[in-house]
């Protein structure tokens, strides 16, 4: 399997080159060259299999002869051996037709724990094959970074500088971060909001004084391999919902466009899904793109789902050059306009394409947390506000009577208990798998929001 930028400049790589890489060297961001296709008889197979082993079987044609398929079944049985779910991503019923497809079952509770998990081995396997090293620099709104940091803590061959917006996270979030003391972690926080530090992490790869010395790395959707492993979980939901003679909807809390984006992938491998739901917060960008074209950045508004308080969604690009032709050179031209202008309008073809598969939702801060009490009083199940929102559209979208439609939970409720206690009254506990985290100690390092700032700790402080 060949992996294209979106961007159309950047040489084509394979598995291990997209995964150690990150971002394409042009600032696009690498793609399968086409999507690998399953027959209805081959998805129809996989009903039944452990998940792991499904994760595997999805997962090889993404990875082509850069890991044996033994080797692949391995590294999946390693990497969900960690979750306190036996089924991984267990599906809860809460109406006739509404599901809840529970992601938050990993080591620091939420769903990127799902595709970091089996990152971190990757990046143990293919460093090892090259005796090389890798320097990562992520950004996070509360969770990528502790699960990240969680998979790659004590790794010889890599370090992790990991950038939050100081004060705009929860104090779970931050503790799961902050309190892991390995030497190869380092944690900063930065004035500004996760749209500036996600900016920082991308000029850092195109920062030739950084990469001339450091081979950079990324632990963000902007890498492949975390939104490979993102697919399985569809797989997952769908056959256990008839799937695939039938149709299912899925509603996702969406910010970076990670997660949805992995439906669409599942979608093109020819698993039917009948719509994506693309949930958003008041930074909306998204649903304003979806409904009316208009792709433009405004201030981020802190909001009770934090994780999704995001305006520019690095794989809405991925998205865009999928649905728009294919044509890097022209995206690169659009995204160099959007890059300067913080906006910009989504073409015909752009529009036309996307609409096929997704719809999108806004939700506003009483719509989450009537999204939160609906869960809680009508069906006995405490959300978190992320997916809460997803609730909250699942709900209201117009879709065919007999499609179920499942909503990610993307997040433990423990992660944001005051907005969870605030809508429900009830204050959720964390799981006894987190530990002592409110009595370790925390180290991190507050810098102002520029890039110098970031860059020269990130130098200063690479082994
Ligand atoms: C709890 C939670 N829900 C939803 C999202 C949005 O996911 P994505 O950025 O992949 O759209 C995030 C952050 O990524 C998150 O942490
Ligand atoms: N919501 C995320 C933001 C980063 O998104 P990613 O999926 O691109 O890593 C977070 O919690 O950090």
């Amino acid at each position: 399997m060949k992996y294209v930028s979106t961007r159309g400049s950047a040489p084509s790589l394979d598995f291990a080159g997209v995964t150690l890489a990150g971002l394409a060297s042009d600032g696009g961001l690498y793609v399968p060259a086409q999507w690998p296709r399953f027959t209805h008889d081959e998805i129809a197979a996989m009903r039944g299999l452990p998940y792991s082993e499904l994760a595997a079987r999805v997962m090889q044609p993404f990875v082509g002869d850069c890991l044996t398929p033994e080797r692949l079944r391995e590294l999946t049985a390693k990497a969900y051996g960690r979750f306190a779910h036996a089924a991984v991503t267990p599906l809860t019923q809460l109406d006739e037709r509404q599901w809840l497809l529970e992601l938050f079952h990993g080591p620091t509770l939420a769903f990127k724990d799902v595709a970091l998990q089996l990152l971190g081995l990757l990046f143990e396997e293919f460093l090892a094959r090259e005796d090389g090293s890798l320097t990562i620099v992520g950004a996070t709104s509360g969770d990528t970074g502790s699960a990240a940091i969680d998979a790659v803590a004590g790794l010889d061959r890599v370090e992790i500088f990991m950038l939050h917006p100081k004060g705009r996270v929860s104090d779970v979030q931050r503790r799961q971060m902050t309190t892991v003391r390995a030497p190869n972690v380092h944690n900063i926080a930065i004035d500004g909001s996760f749209d500036d530090a996600q900016a920082m992490v991308k000029r850092i790869f195109a920062d030739r004084d950084v990469t001339d010395t450091h081979r950079i790395g990324a632990v963000n959707s902007i890498n492949w391999a975390r939104l490979m492993a993102q697919v399985v979980y569809y797989f997952a939901a769908a056959l256990q919902l008839g799937g695939p003679d039938r149709k299912v909807a899925f509603s996702v809390p969406t910010g970076n466009f990670g997660d949805v984006f992995a439906g669409h992938v599942a979608a093109q491998m020819g698993l039917p899904i009948e719509r994506l739901i693309v949930a958003t917060n008041v930074n909306d960008i998204l649903h304003r793109a979806l409904s009316a074209g208009d792709y433009s950045a405004g201030e981020v508004t802190p909001t009770a789902a934090p994780s999704m308080d995001i305006q520019v969604s690095s794989n809405f690009e991925r998205l865009l050059f999928d649905v728009g032709g294919r044509d890097g050179i022209a995206l690169a031209e659009q995204m160099r306009g959007f890059e300067s202008a913080r906006a910009m309008q989504l073409t015909n073809a752009q529009r036309e394409g996307a609409s096929a598969l997704f719809t999108s939702m806004r939700a506003d801060e009483d719509d989450m947390a009537r999204g939160m009490r609906w869960a809680c009083e009508d069906c006995a199940e405490i959300v978190d506000p992320h997916t809460a929102i997803g609730l909250h559209a699942a709900r209201v979208a117009e879709l065919p009577h007999d499609v179920p439609v499942v909503t990610l939970a993307t997040a433990h409720p423990a992660k944001f208990p005051d907005a969870v206690e605030r809508a429900t009254g009830t204050r959720p506990g964390l799981p006894a798998r987190v530990g002592d985290l409110f009595a370790r100690e925390e180290a991190y390092r507050e810098l102002p929001g520029t890039y110098e700032a970031v860059r020269d700790h990130i130098v200063g402080h690479s082994a």
